[in-house]
């Protein structure tokens, strides 16, 4: 087999933790020797094992003179875990294949020096596209200090999230919704807007048929209008985070669930990114935003917005509130761009997956 097709297992196994490492990135390690595979790891989440650990272990002495195939440079400083660059000089690897370099200011470029100073052979570059594209939310979080952002919204044909009545139950088919749970089962935290939760007490929760891990939740409620008999506040199901503007402290409505907390904000301050640079500080590196069109829009006009699912349905509903709402915006030049990652049918519906374009 070729050097790619050892990449490509290893991206794949990194793959399969998706939603697990935060705040660390996903990655996989194939090793190789004399054409037979002789170990396989992946990360599987922050504190345990790195993916060399688990295809070392599992090559054991035949180690010595194979190949490791791995989706990121390996770590060079002492994290919750000892570096994997000992690790791997330590069991006679002689040959080093990197998808891509480490972002992260302790690693970038180090951890393939020292493996160079001992000896061992690197390369780098291979699928470094599929890899960078696989810990986008990563590279991200260690550039920008801020959570990846995935806006998720259900439409008509006619882009409506809702009647003019303000109806919206529902839009999209099961299916639909079932992958939805899919993608805040793989999110560190889920976010609504407190219109959403007046209006469609929802739960956030990940309901797919086998269990699945429940988001962290984020209510944005400037006014604090979120009331003690919510579903978000009262089911307990998971930590709730409540950010609100720290001007009205007449309000301080107590929630009594030891789950939910409120955060309050500086009136002055741009909301939404001391909501993400709070986020951050508690190491959530992928957020998933439901909505309704007044938090899209915000998100998207402040250039915080990362990513879009969009699930269209077969309806036409004429009126109703609009998946994004900016009346400053005359002409086609002025129009927000995006660049199509997927588009598949699910069910009745259309689900695009597309990523913003910032300049
Ligand atoms: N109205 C529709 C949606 N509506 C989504 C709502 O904004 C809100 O996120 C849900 O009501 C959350 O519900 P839960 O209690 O967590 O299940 N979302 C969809 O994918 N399709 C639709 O038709």
């Amino acid at each position: 087999m070729d050097h790619e097709f050892y990449m490509k297992l290893a991206l794949d196994l990194a793959g399969t933790a998706e939603g697990q490492t935060s705040p660390n990135p996903l990655v996989g390690a194939v090793c190789v020797k004399d054409g037979q595979i002789i170990g396989t790891g992946a990360h599987l989440k922050a504190g345990t094992p790195h993916a060399e650990v688990h295809a070392l272990t599992m090559a054991g002495t035949q180690s010595v003179g194979a190949d490791l195939y791995i989706t990121l440079e390996p770590c060079a400083h002492i994290g919750k875990t000892p570096p994997c660059t000992d690790l791997i000089r330590k069991r006679g690897i002689c040959r080093v294949f990197v998808a891509s370099i480490d972002p992260n200011p302790s690693v970038n470029g180090k951890g393939i020096r020292l493996l160079q100073d001992a000896g061992i052979e690197v390369i780098t570059g291979l699928l470094q596209e599929e890899a960078e594209q696989l810990n986008r939310a990563f590279f991200h979080f260690i550039n920008y200090g801020k959570p990846y952002v995935t806006l998720k919204a259900a439409t008509t044909l006619d882009g409506r999230l809702s009647t003019q009545t303000g109806d919206s139950k529902w839009i999209t088919s099961n299916a639909s919704r079932n992958d939805v749970h899919h993608l805040r089962h793989i999110h560190d935290a889920i976010l609504v807007g407190v219109q959403t939760v007046l209006h469609d007490n929802p739960f956030l929760t990940t309901r797919l048929p086998h269990g699945g891990k429940n988001p962290i939740r984020i209510i944005l409620d400037r006014y604090l209008r979120t009331p003690k008999t919510a579903n978000i506040v009262t089911d307990g199901a998971v930590e709730t985070i409540i950010f609100t503007l720290d001007s009205d402290k007449s309000r301080t409505v107590f929630f009594e669930h030891p789950f939910v907390s409120i955060e309050r904000i500086s009136e002055t301050a741009p909301f939404l990114e001391e909501v993400l640079n709070h986020l951050a500080r508690r190491g959530i590196m992928t957020l998933f935003v439901e909505g309704g069109s007044r938090v899209h829009s915000s998100f998207i006009n402040a250039g915080l917005a990362d990513e879009l699912y969009l699930y269209m349905a077969p309806k036409l509903i004429g009126n109703g509130s609009s998946l994004f709402i900016d009346e400053k915006r005359n002409l086609m030049a002025d129009s927000e761009s995006l660049r199509l990652l997927d588009v598949r049918q699910i069910g009745e519906d259309v689900r695009l997956h597309a990523r913003f374009l910032k300049e």
